[in-house]
């Protein structure tokens, strides 16, 4: 396993000048030895490109890939020594199931009884024990996957595994059973495992760190908590959630924070003083019903409140702004075109200026 370094930037077209001609703006980021990271945002914006450098299958424009201090820019994919698992199955539906399992083990010329041992232990993580004899070539996308899944974590001395997108063809209730399964195997084989995906469940419970990318960069590396109570950048607040951060318009002074004309009494924060207009972020799970004119709440105008199960989620408008809350069903619910108060300033609120998080 590897310690994997980036320093570099990427843009497919040459001579790139402005931001939107590169794939990945110039960044600088560490893969520890035998951590399991996603990478997780939207469509475009440059995971693939990302996971495809890590694995030698693009080479950046700029800059250098390194593995446990060496360079290995320059280098393919075999002589990094990583694997790679891809949306779709990537098996030999002659073979059977173990024949496809040892088959990378085979090609590196492990002795026999090795292979035999490491193919049982993956298929009994996997699940797959009872169809080691069984050819690939009848089995469900699901099964050919997981052999894909398996071929991908079957080696011990790989620099690492890389996952792009794995569980796109799997039916949602085994995807929910395989990501756990995952886990579980990063546990036990404490392989350095990098996973890219655009569904935030299947981020924060696959890994134990998150890369958050938007349009080429990457805003934040976090675990699940830290990426939920302290965004680093906007996007991360809207994206990571669910609904995401709410965000409102708001100016520090002395006495407090303006919200659309609303005084919000608070001890100050020096740090926001100097930082002129700001953006006041906070949670739908910390905005709480309060009392009328108390000091950290504004006044607001319940627009739906929907019955969501485990929660009641209220929608209200403040002046121009949108506020939600996630409320238990235990409090008193509002009805629509109710006037309430609704607490936005806690120890929980974030402030950010030009979308990076200030205080
Ligand atoms: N081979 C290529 N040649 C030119 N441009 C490319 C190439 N591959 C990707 N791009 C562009 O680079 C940007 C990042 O694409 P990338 O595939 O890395 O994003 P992504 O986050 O993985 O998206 P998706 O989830 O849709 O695969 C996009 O604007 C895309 O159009």
């Amino acid at each position: 396993m590897a310690r994997i370094d980036l320093d570099l930037a990427h843009a497919y077209k040459p001579n790139p000048q402005r931001d939107e001609d590169y794939a990945l703006l110039p960044l600088k980021m560490s893969f520890e030895d035998g951590g399991a990271y996603a990478l997780l945002g939207p469509s475009g914006c440059g995971k693939t490109t990302m996971l495809n450098i890590i694995s030698g299958l693009v080479t950046p424009s700029h800059g250098t890939v390194k593995f446990d201090g060496r360079d290995v820019t320059r280098l393919s994919p075999q002589e990094r020594n990583i694997a790679q698992v891809f949306q779709f199955p990537v098996i030999y539906d002659t073979m059977t199931v173990a024949e496809n399992l040892a088959f990378p083990l085979r090609n590196r010329r492990v002795p026999a009884d090795k292979i035999k041992q490491r193919v049982g232990a993956i298929a009994e993580m996997l699940e797959m024990s009872g169809q080691l004899n069984t050819r690939a070539a009848g089995l469900s996308a699901d099964a050919k996957q997981k052999i894909s899944l398996g071929r991908g974590l079957v080696r011990e001395d790989v620099s690492a595994v890389l996952f792009d997108e794995p569980l796109t063809v799997i039916d949602p209730h085994l995807k929910w059973q395989l990501r756990r399964k995952l886990k579980q195997i990063h546990h036990e084989l404490k392989l350095t495992l990098v996973y890219v995906t655009h569904d935030q469940v299947e981020a924060l419970t696959f890994a134990d760190k998150v890369v958050v990318m938007t349009r080429g960069r990457a805003v934040q590396v976090g675990t699940a908590s830290e990426l939920f109570e302290r965004p680093q950048h906007t996007f991360v607040g809207n994206f990571i959630g669910s609904p995401g951060m709410n965000f409102l318009k708001a100016k520090a002074q002395a006495d407090g924070i303006v919200v659309g004309g609303h005084l919000l009494r608070s001890a100050s924060r020096p740090q926001l003083h100097e930082a002129g207009e700001l953006t006041l972020g906070v949670r739908p799970e910390y905005v709480q019903l309060a009392q009328p004119n108390q000091a950290d709440a504004l006044p607001a105008k319940v627009q739906k409140a929907q019955d969501i199960g485990t929660y009641w989620l209220l929608t209200a408008t403040s002046g121009d702004a949108v506020i939600r809350a996630r409320l238990s069903p235990e409090a008193r619910t509002p009805q629509v075109g109710d006037d309430v108060w609704l607490n936005v300033l806690g120890s929980h609120t974030c402030f950010y200026k030009n979308e990076e998080l200030i205080a």
